[in-house]
C-alpha cells in the first residue's frame, strides 16, 4: 500500500478566463472549480483511479480542511488526516487564452507536537511505501522528512522543494524533482536535455536510489544505479499543467507496485501526466486505459 503524506494541502481554486488578464479592471468568468490537492494528495488520486491500494495523510484545519475532506471521502479516496488550528490554504489557478497563472498560499503554521501525530498515523498504516510530496509549511522544517524516512522500514519518497532535497540525510528509494527544483537541489543551471541527463544522475548519486526528474512537455528523466533512461512526452492538447508532477509519479509508483521495469515506470508515468494535462485544474480524468499502449513509447539511455 501507499500511503501518501501531504504536509500542507490544498484546496485547488481554478477560474478559467474567455480573455487575457488587464491590471485595474474587473476579469469575470462563470466558471469556478475546486479540488481537494496538494502534491501527495494528488498522487492519491491518481493511484485511485489507476487502481492502487492508497491512503492519503497530513495536516488539515478549518473550513478548507474539512471540505478538502468531505471532497476527498466523496470522491472515494480513502483519507486520515490530522487535525491542527490553522486553516488549510486555498491556491488558485488562472486560466487565460495564453498564460497559466498560479498563487499558492504559504499555509498555516504547524507545531512541533503535530509532527509526532503524523509519524503515529504512518505507523498505523504499515505501508509498503510512503510518498513525503509538496511544500513544508511554516513551523516544519527539512528535518521531519528523515524523521519519517527513518521511522519504519518502508520505502520513502519525496517531491519536495530543491533546497529542501540539499538538507536530507536518511535513505530515499526515490526523489521527483522538476527541472527548477533539480537545479536548485545541485546550485546549477540546467539549459539542455544533455545537462537535465547529467544533473538528474549526479542527484541521483547525492543518496537516492533513484530520481525522476519531470521535464514538462519534454518528457521525463530516470537515474538508476545503473543508467539514465528518458522518454519524451506524448503529443497532447494541454488545458493547464498542474497536478503533471504528481500524475508523472503515480504512473511511475503504480508500475513499480505491479512489479514493472524502470523503463516501463517511466513510460507509465509520462502516459498518465500526458492524460492529466488534458484536464484543467487537478480533476481526475478517466486513467482505465492510459496504460493500453505504454509498450509502445521510446525509451532511451544517456
Ligand atoms: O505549494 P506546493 O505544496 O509546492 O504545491 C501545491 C500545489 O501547487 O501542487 C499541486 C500540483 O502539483 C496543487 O494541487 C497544489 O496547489
Amino acid at each position: 500500500m501507499i500511503l501518501t503524506v501531504t504536509l500542507n494541502p490544498a484546496v485547488d481554486h481554478t477560474l478559467q478566463l474567455e480573455d487575457e488578464l488587464t491590471p485595474d479592471t474587473v476579469a469575470r468568468t462563470d466558471s469556478a472549480q475546486f479540488d481537494p490537492g496538494g502534491k501527495g494528495i494528488n498522487v492519491s488520486k491518481y493511484l485511485v483511479s489507476l487502481d492502487v491500494e492508497t491512503v492519503a495523510t497530513g495536516y488539515v484545519g478549518d473550513f478548507l480542511g474539512r471540505f478538502l475532506q468531505e471532497e476527498l471521502t466523496a470522491r472515494d479516496i480513502p483519507n486520515d488526516f490530522v487535525e491542527i488550528s490553522g486553516c488549510t490554504r486555498l491556491n488558485t489557478t488562472v486560466l487565460t487564452p495564453q498564460s497559466e497563472f498560479k498563487i499558492n498560499q504559504n499555509g498555516p503554521t504547524v507545531d512541533e507536537m503535530a509532527v509526532e501525530s503524523i509519524v503515529e498515523t504512518i505507523e498505523r498504516y504499515e505501508p509498503e511505501t510512503v510518498v513525503v510530496a509538496g511544500s513544508l509549511p511554516p513551523g516544519v522544517g527539512p528535518e521531519i522528512l528523515d524523521r519519517i524516512a527513518d521511522a519504519g522500514s518502508w520505502d520513502t519518497v519525496v517531491d519536495v522543494g530543491g533546497d529542501v532535497l540539499r538538507k536530507l540525510d536518511a535513505e530515499y528509494a526515490l526523489c521527483k524533482p522538476n527541472r527548477e527544483e533539480l537545479a536548485a537541489a545541485l546550485g546549477e543551471e540546467i539549459e539542455s536535455l544533455d545537462d537535465a541527463f547529467a544533473a538528474t544522475r549526479s542527484l541521483q548519486e547525492r543518496g537516492f536510489e533513484r530520481v525522476v526528474t519531470s521535464l514538462g512537455g519534454d518528457g521525463a528523466i530516470m537515474a538508476t544505479p545503473d543508467a539514465v533512461l528518458y522518454t519524451p512526452a506524448l503529443d497532447v492538447d494541454v488545458v493547464d499543467t498542474v497536478g503533471a508532477g504528481d500524475a508523472l509519479l503515480s504512473g511511475v509508483l503504480a508500475d513499480r507496485e505491479r512489479g514493472g521495469s524502470d523503463e516501463s515506470a517511466l513510460r507509465a508515468g509520462v502516459a498518465v501526466a500526458s492524460r492529466v494535462v488534458s484536464v484543467s485544474g487537478t480533476s481526475v480524468p478517466p486513467l482505465d486505459d492510459v496504460l493500453d499502449h505504454v509498450d509502445e513509447m521510446r525509451v532511451t539511455a544517456h
